[in-house]
């Protein structure tokens, strides 16, 4: 099981690329940090890579075949500002089970308050919508996370605990991960391997 980029190139605009010839696998229950200054394209990779965006050169592959455009998508993408991923006309228990039914144990250990269900997506902080986006991501059919920047705007707390839960669930389940973050000692404690991609 392996998610492969190969050869990739990307650019928004004609002539201009973000990167070039890039190449990057992450294995089955891999754990691989991407790193790289603002603007060096960390976020437009990981959404290359959960199939969000086509590259312009190369290719992406989930196990040697193309990434899938239908049924839940078994590379699943959670970024940084959770606002943007819910849809603000549906309560929270709607878009809790959009791809699958997480079960109450996975909830708790998320720290997901149930009164929270019933609730519209401006009507919860941003933690509280995050832990939501996480736990959408991880239904059974996941076999990669790109963890783009995901809990850059959570407390440490908070952070160490969603990272206990994706990282024992990785581990029961060999989900690979990669790890998109500016926070070095974070893909330090959490990775094998860190990817720059500033000089791509
Ligand atoms: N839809 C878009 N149209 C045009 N340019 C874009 C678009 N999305 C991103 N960009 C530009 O592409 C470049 C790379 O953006 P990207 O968000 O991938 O970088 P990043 O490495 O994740 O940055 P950061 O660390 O600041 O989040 C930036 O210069 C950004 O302004």
């Amino acid at each position: 099981m392996q998610l492969k980029a190969e050869n990739v190139g990307f650019g928004y605009q004609k002539n201009s690329w973000m990167f070039r010839h890039l190449d990057l696998t992450i294995g089955k229950g891999e754990i691989v940090g991407l790193a790289g200054p603002s603007g060096a394209g960390k976020t437009t990779l990981g959404r290359i890579l959960a199939g969000y965006e086509m590259p312009l050169e190369g290719m992406v592959t989930l196990n040697d075949s193309p990434l899938p455009n239908t049924g839940y998508h078994p590379v699943q993408l959670v970024f940084q500002h959770p606002e943007k991923a819910v849809n603000p006309k549906w309560r929270m228990q709607k878009t809790l089970h959009e791809g699958w039914n997480p079960d109450n144990e996975l909830l708790e250990r998320l720290g997901i308050d149930k009164e929270c269900l019933r609730r519209w997506p401006n009507e919860l902080s941003g933690g509280e919508l995050q832990r939501f986006c996480v736990a959408r991501a991880l239904g059974p059919k996941t076999e990669f996370l790109i963890a783009d920047e995901m809990t850059t705007m959570l407390d440490s707390i908070t952070q160490a605990q969603i990272w206990q839960v994706v990282l024992d669930i990785a581990k029961q389940r060999e989900m690979g991960i990669l790890v998109i973050s500016h926070e070095a000692p974070l893909l330090e404690r959490l990775c094998s391997r860190i990817v720059d991609i500033s000089n791509k």
